[in-house]
């Protein structure tokens, strides 16, 4: 059985990784409001271009942070984080999904985004993620590195010095790796089943487009930063 250690800069990287996730949490606590509230389709929609606009001007800031990224080519950075912003914001969502809540309080959040505008044939796609997601019980240092991880995802379109992404990534995957190894030492399989994810949440990529466009109300009104991220209007 081979003795896994993390060195002291991967220590190092995890940390800053950890402390970037951290500060750039969400401001505003969306699940609270939804908990609170039932809102119309028109005020969900408007909810959810806010949430979406603030989660990229967060995963900017986040990304800055990780060791290297800011060396990369710069239409790279902006291919990396273009091609990876919904991807974290239903990493996220999922995360937001999956904290412990008082007793049936889940439940009421699931009606409600059930409720909130989206189109029915999501909900399916949708769910199983955020469940799968929930199953994996990640601490924080996971979900930061899990989120990095999408961010550093080498064949995004028009990444032009994929290598040099995929160095990055990989150092982060060693780190998860090894974490994995020793936060869930009964499951081997573990790390494997949190890459799994990631295949998963690119195919809810596929579905995002319409699932704004397709929202129950006329008239989608996207922020200027959501036009150019979501490619939509
Ligand atoms: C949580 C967050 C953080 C950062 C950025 C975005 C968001 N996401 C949101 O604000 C929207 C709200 C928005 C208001 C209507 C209901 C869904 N949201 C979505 C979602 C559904 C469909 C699409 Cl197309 C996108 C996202 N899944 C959620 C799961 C949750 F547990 C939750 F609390 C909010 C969730």
């Amino acid at each position: 059985k081979e003795k896994i250690e993390i060195t002291k800069e991967q220590q190092a990287l995890m940390k800053i990784i950890l402390d970037a996730y951290n500060r750039h949490q969400i401001p505003q606590d969306v699940a609270k409001k939804l908990l609170q509230d039932q809102y119309s389709a028109e005020e969900n929609f408007l909810l959810l271009t806010e949430m979406a606009t603030s989660q990229v001007q967060v995963l900017v800031e986040f990304t800055k942070n990780i060791p290297g990224f800011l060396s990369l080519d710069h239409e790279d950075q902006i291919a990396l984080l273009k091609g990876s912003a919904v991807e974290a914001m239903f990493l996220r969502s999922a995360q937001v999904f999956s904290r412990k809540m008082p007793k049936g309080h889940t439940e009421v959040l699931e009606a409600r985004i059930r409720k909130s505008g989206i189109s029915e044939e999501f909900m399916t796609p949708m769910f199983n993620f955020y469940k799968s997601i929930g199953e994996l019980h990640m601490v924080q240092e996971e979900q930061a590195l899990l989120t990095a991880i999408t961010i550093l995802t080498p064949d995004r379109p028009h990444v032009k010095d994929q290598h040099a992404v995929e160095r990055l990534q990989e150092s982060m995957l060693d780190v998860l790796r090894k974490l994995c190894a020793l936060q869930h030492p009964q499951e081997p399989q573990y790390f494997a089943r949190l890459l799994g994810r990631l295949t998963e949440l690119r195919t809810l990529n596929h579905y995002h487009t319409e699932m704004l466009t397709s929202w129950r109300m006329n008239d989608h009104k996207f922020t200027p930063l959501l036009c150019e991220i979501w490619d939509v209007q």
